[in-house]
């Protein structure tokens, strides 16, 4: 495509905040330019096709690989099991017992360059936030556009709820389709038998499991979020399981008779916004950004080279810039355009267009653990997950919303790592358990150099606050997975667990478990980088409209906006926020 030296809207990054906004805007008739600094593997298999999505997080056709901190100790980071080295040959060393020459990485955490962002090789689970998670939004700006009745309304507006196909509640005409993972439990099966177990532990043993299987999650249901038990998986992906979200609504814009005016321009990496601030006014404006034209110039992109600098290019926008770069990217972009935090852009020799201390900080995650073991024989008839939500001790004891989601089936996930998963073979089975609303949201992303091709520092600093709550929350819901598993059929238990402890044998201990759980914390949900607050919040970087504080023109829509991790999963809370703010700004156009 041809790219022009103007357009209205220039939106930065294509992923569940980005590529949907920019999708919307030019089917609104405004010319926008979305500028992506990955290519399309749209069509490749590995990314396509949802249950792919372990190929996805490993194809070097999509990915891009930071190396994260879990907090400031540098020996305990070490003690995390898939640490991540470089050997001296250049390949990654994934272990606790470097080879001699090898140089640390840190923790590995995935992310996506492409068209589409992260939503090309997640596992699709879509839950919408609690209400309190969107009620605080609301809280913290006194913008009762946030509330959780408005945010319903977007949902209602994007998604195509075809799992719940009579149901009225839902939507049926937006662009993501939205269906519930298929898992075998037909009679007699050992998938029928494990979840029927669970389906006893939480008081619903009467019911048909097919019927469990379907519950919605994102029901219109008052009480939703005190509601525990079974429920389906929900997928942003179609009944032949092929992934749908932002690249398939950008090609269908693309593609559209009516010639929507959006123009995509990929292999694209921006480096800078551009200001401009005339005489009378008070304060600069966004007018366009830099870029660097060329495949694979960022650093974590595992394809990149440093002799390859990319063409420098500029491209004006009439109305506004939109930063959606992600989690670790926005911030980026935003320190190397001049704000945030004087301090770090001085030692940059970045000159400071706003002193904006909140650009990089209170990087919020859910944290994540698993209970895997073998089970006596081979599963047979075991395919697909199911998710059980519950609630700590903690969170009953104070009437608080769920804030355990498991999902169980015979599969491995330990976290990330280059090469992930380890397969243990037809005996496997798991929990895996994200603890939501953890406390500590400490994290940070600064920069390493003033070079954009360069990733960003990035230190979660996990329970910094809260440890203790948090570790009982989460050992919680692993001790509850242990006895739920204990009463599987003779044959299949006992299990041998693999971990939290090394063996259902071996007496292990709370403090045990708790310190493995803590050294062993992974998560790849993070948010809150470029977070919306109130006027009276020194660190908040966006007012309510997803507006930068200090300049003009310019905007952040994506997952960094969130003032603190949404829910369980994030990807179906970015899409709404990406169809808020999408609202928010024709509201101003
Ligand atoms: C392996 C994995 C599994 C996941 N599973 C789930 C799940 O099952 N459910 C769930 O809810 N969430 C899941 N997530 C998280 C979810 O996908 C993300 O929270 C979500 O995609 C965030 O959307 P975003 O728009 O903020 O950013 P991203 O999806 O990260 O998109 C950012 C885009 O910006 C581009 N970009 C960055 N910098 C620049 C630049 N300088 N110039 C141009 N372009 C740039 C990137 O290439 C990318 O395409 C998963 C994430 C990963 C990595």
């Amino acid at each position: 495509t041809k790219i022009n030296s103007t357009y209205e809207y220039v939106v930065v990054g294509s992923g569940p905040g980005g590529g949907p906004l920019a999708a919307n805007l030019a089917r609104a008739g405004h010319s926008v330019l979305l500028l992506e600094a990955g290519d399309d593997q749209g069509s490749n298999p590995n990314i396509s096709q949802i249950l792919n999505f372990n190929k996805a997080g490993n194809d070097p056709t999509t990915r891009w690989d930071f190396f994260v901190k879990h907090s400031d100790d540098p020996e305990r980071e070490k003690k995390f099991e898939h640490y991540v080295y470089r050997r001296a040959n250049g390949e990654f060393y994934v272990g606790m017992s470097p080879p001699k020459g090898a140089s640390a990485l840190g923790i590995y955490y995935p992310r996506a360059g492409t068209l589409g962002g992260c939503a090309m090789h997640n596992a699709g689970v879509s839950v919408n936030a609690a209400d309190t998670d969107w009620n605080y939004i609301a809280e913290i700006t006194g913008d009762e556009t946030w509330g959780t009745e408005e945010m319903r309304r977007h949902l209602l507006s994007i998604e195509n709820a075809v799992y719940a196909v009579n149901d009225t509640t839902h939507g049926h005409s937006g662009y993501l389709t939205l269906t519930q993972a298929r898992v075998s439990v037909g009679n007699g099966s050992d998938g029928g038998a494990l979840v029927q177990i669970v389906a006893d532990a939480v008081g619903q043993g009467e019911v048909e499991v097919e019927a469990l299987l379907k519950r919605d999650m994102n029901a219109q249901d008052k009480g939703r979020d005190l509601r525990t038990g079974i429920f389906g998986q929900i997928r942003h992906a179609d009944a032949e399981g092929r992934r749908v979200g932002p690249n398939s609504f950008i090609k269908a814009t693309l593609v559209d008779g009516r010639k929507f005016p959006l123009t995509v321009s990929l292999n694209s990496l921006v480096t800078r916004v551009l200001f401009e601030k005339e005489a009378n006014d008070t304060s600069p404006r966004a007018v366009g950004v830099e870029y660097l034209e060329g495949e694979s110039l960022y650093s974590a992109d595992p394809r990149s080279s440093k002799n390859a600098t990319g063409v420098v290019k500029q491209v004006t926008a009439s109305r506004e810039v939109i930063i959606s770069g992600g989690v670790f990217n926005s911030p980026q972009i935003l320190k190397l355009s001049g704000i945030g935090p004087a301090s770090e852009l001085l030692k940059w020799n970045i000159s400071v267009v706003v002193d904006l201390p909140g650009v990089g900080t209170r990087m919020s995650d859910n944290y994540e653990t698993s209970i895997i073991g073998l089970a006596q024989r081979d599963l047979h008839n075991v395919s697909g997950t199911h998710a059980v939500m519950l609630k700590s001790a903690a969170a009953i004891a104070a009437n608080r919303t769920r804030d355990l989601y498991l999902f169980c089936g015979s599969f491995s996930f330990e976290g990330y790592w280059p090469g992930f998963p380890t397969e243990f073979g037809k005996s496997e089975y798991e929990c895996a358990i994200v603890h939501m609303n953890p406390h500590s949201q400490d994290g940070t992303v600064t920069l390493r150099s003033s070079d954009p091709r360069d990733m960003p520092e990035i230190n979660f600093r996990f329970y910094e606050e809260g440890e203790d709550e948090d570790l009982k929350a989460i050992l919680d819901g692993v001790k509850w997975a242990r006895s739920v598993l204990a009463k599987a059929p003779a044959g299949i238990a006992p299990f041998r667990e693999l971990h939290p402890c090394k063996s259902t044998e071996v007496n292990c201990t709370d403090a045990e478990q708790k310190e493995w759980i803590k050294l062993n914390t992974y998560s790849h949900h993070a948010t809150s980088t470029c977070q919306i607050g109130g006027d009276d919040d020194r660190l908040a970087v966006l007012d309510s409209k997803f507006r930068v504080r200090g300049v003009k023109g310019l905007r952040v829509v994506d997952a960094s906006a969130f003032p603190r991790v949404p829910g369980a999963f994030p990807v179906l809370p970015t899409f709404m926020l990406s169809e808020k703010a999408f609202r928010d700004i024709l509201a101003d156009a």
